[in-house]
């Protein structure tokens, strides 16, 4: 028989055996279908010398990622890739590093352990539910099959797993890139995948050394963070969950947001940046908190300005005269409403800082910025929640000095001592410094920043000087405007006591008149 007959009479087989089939699903009763296919499969388990073992995405009710299904990613990414031959480009690093590959859906590879084949392969399952969806991937489920032979199962369910769970989550710290997170909007959760989160990869570049703080001060802080980091045991035995809050306050451009970076750069922990406003509910408050893995920053900045904290203290008696005003209009009545369904209140987010569910995953920081600390509910921050409270200032001459060093390459300069004595008269925020020092062309020097800092100081103070004369001018204006006017009243109770006297004595004097009269004429003329 030559290949081509040959080809035809295997195809024409499997037609045969498709039609037969065809005709057993369309024919045979469902229970009988049913039994067939137990009895089969129990028929092809007890002729299959091979097991399998199963390795889902998510697990518990896919709240959370699986850890050993990233694991054996990773592990498969750096061990098995070479014999797929389908295979997904995933984020690469930076341009000098290589493409990170790994296997594609429906891909199988396979590995050799201590002697032993196992078999990987890729898989995702997409339910059989046939409805119309706009959102056609929401429910997908991706998992990990192993097969082996069962005379290794000992082998491989005690050792070999246990090699690729161990040398994933080392891979894992290897390849690691950190992310920053945001949150989705809540309408958008069922739009791609079960996340909940976008992220790309974390790369700022502050420093602790890069930042501009009084070297005390700072650090503290890095003390603390290391305590923090180090202290699962401490918080296992002292019962807490392991976290940390911090309450980074201070004026605008004083550097909050760069020493998050800077904290996350020196734990190597990734930043989740939660924007209060999208989230709609306490519910969905929480399922965020959920889906942030172990050593993360959890950010929310401004919290004065995305949580209307003072609107939950408001008097009774205001809400009811808005009500008032609400049955007039509409459109404010709608306004509200809709305020109050995207609303998550002060006690859903007390319990996010630390609620039951705030233990989930440990090793997590969680960091509020705020420029008017005042606004804030106490409860909000009261230690246990912000645990540590930490005021970014104005720049002194020694934050002034890491400046100096980071921008200009300098330790020490004849001008400094005139720039250490404007920053004891006068005040900046480290922002502005900062852009003062900045070169702006090739041809500034050291010693043009300095100089331009200088001058920018002069007119801060200046500034600050006029200023403070205005403010003097019209307090003392108000003064006196205030006296003339107690002045003015006194003059006027004076005058109105006099006439009072008046009349006090002519009414006693007419009334006394009248009286005499009436007693002297017997009656009231
Ligand atoms: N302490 C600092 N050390 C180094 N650089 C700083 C510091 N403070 C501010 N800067 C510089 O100023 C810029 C603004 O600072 P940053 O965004 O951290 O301020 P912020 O306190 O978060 O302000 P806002 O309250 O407006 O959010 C940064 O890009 C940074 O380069
Ligand atoms: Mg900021």
């Amino acid at each position: 028989m030559s290949p081509g007959e040959m080809f035809t009479h295997f195809g024409s087989a499997i037609g045969g055996l498709a039609v037969i089939w065809a005709m057993f699903q369309q024919y045979i009763p469902l229970q009988l279908r049913e039994h067939v296919e137990r009895y089969t499969h129990k028929l092809v388990n007890f002729v299959n010398p091979y097991i399998q073992i199963v390795f889902h995405e998510f697990e518990g009710e896919k709240l959370k990622s699986s850890e050993a299904y990233t694991a054996i990613q990773n592990y498969l990414m750096e061990n098995a890739t070479a014999g797929a031959k389908r295979l997904r480009a995933d984020s690469i690093k930076d341009s000098s590093q290589p493409l990170i590959l790994s296997m594609d859906d429906h891909e199988e590879v396979t590995e050799v352990f201590k002697g032993v084949k196992v078999w990987w392969s890729s898989n995702k399952t997409t339910p059989k539910n046939m409805s119309f969806s706009f959102y056609p991937k929401t429910e997908e489920r991706r998992f990990y099959k192993l097969t082996f032979h069962w005379q290794h199962r000992e082998l491989i369910t005690q050792s070999y797993v246990k090699h690729i769970l161990t040398e994933g989550k080392a891979i894992a710290v290897k390849n690691r890139q950190r992310k920053l997170y945001t949150n989705n909007p809540s309408d958008n959760w069922h739009s791609y995948k079960q996340t909940k989160w976008s992220h790309v990869v974390f790369e700022h570049p502050a420093t602790f050394e890069t930042l501009a703080m009084e070297p005390n001060k700072k650090q503290e802080i890095m003390n603390d963070l290391i305590k923090f980091s180090k202290g699962k045991e401490y918080y296992n035995k002292i019962g807490k969950a392991w976290k940390r809050g911090y309450l980074l306050f201070g004026p605008p451009g004083t550097g909050k947001s760069t020493m998050i970076a800077a904290m996350a750069n020196f734990l190597n922990y990734d930043v989740y940046d939660l924007e209060l406003t999208a989230v709609k509910d306490n519910t969905e408050l929480r399922k965020l908190l959920i889906e942030t893995s172990g050593k993360s920053i959890i950010v929310i900045e401004d919290i004065d300005c995305s949580l209307d904290l003072t609107g939950q203290r408001k008097k009774k008696e205001e809400e009811e005269d808005d009500e008032g005003k609400e049955k007039d209009n509409p459109m404010k009545k709608m306004e509200k409403e809709e305020k109050k369904r995207s609303k998550v209140t002060l006690s859903g987010l007390l319990n996010f800082i630390d609620g039951i569910w705030s233990a989930c995953g440990g090793e997590r920081v969680i960091i509020f910025t705020t420029n008017h600390v005042d606004k804030l509910d106490p409860a909000l921050i009261r230690r246990g929640r912000m645990d540590k409270h930490i005021e970014m200032s104005y720049c002194s001459f020694e934050a002034f000095k890491v400046l100096a060093r980071n921008y200009l390459d300098i330790e020490d300069h004849p001008l400094l001592p005139t720039i250490s004595r404007l920053f004891d008269e006068t005040k900046m925020t480290p922002a502005d410094v900062a852009e003062n020092l900045m070169p702006k062309s090739d041809n500034e020097d050291a010693e043009t920043g300095l100089r331009n800092l200088i001058e920018a100081l002069k007119e801060a103070k200046e500034l600050e000087a006029k200023n403070k004369a205005e403010e003097e001018k019209r307090a003392k204006a108000e003064k006196e405007e205030q006296e003339k006017k107690e002045h003015g009243d006194e003059e006027e109770v004076k005058e109105s006591g006099a006439s009072d006297k008046e009349v006090k004595e002519n009414g006693v004097i007419n009334g006394g008149v009248a009286a005499k009269e009436v007693k002297e004429n017997g009656f009231a003329a």
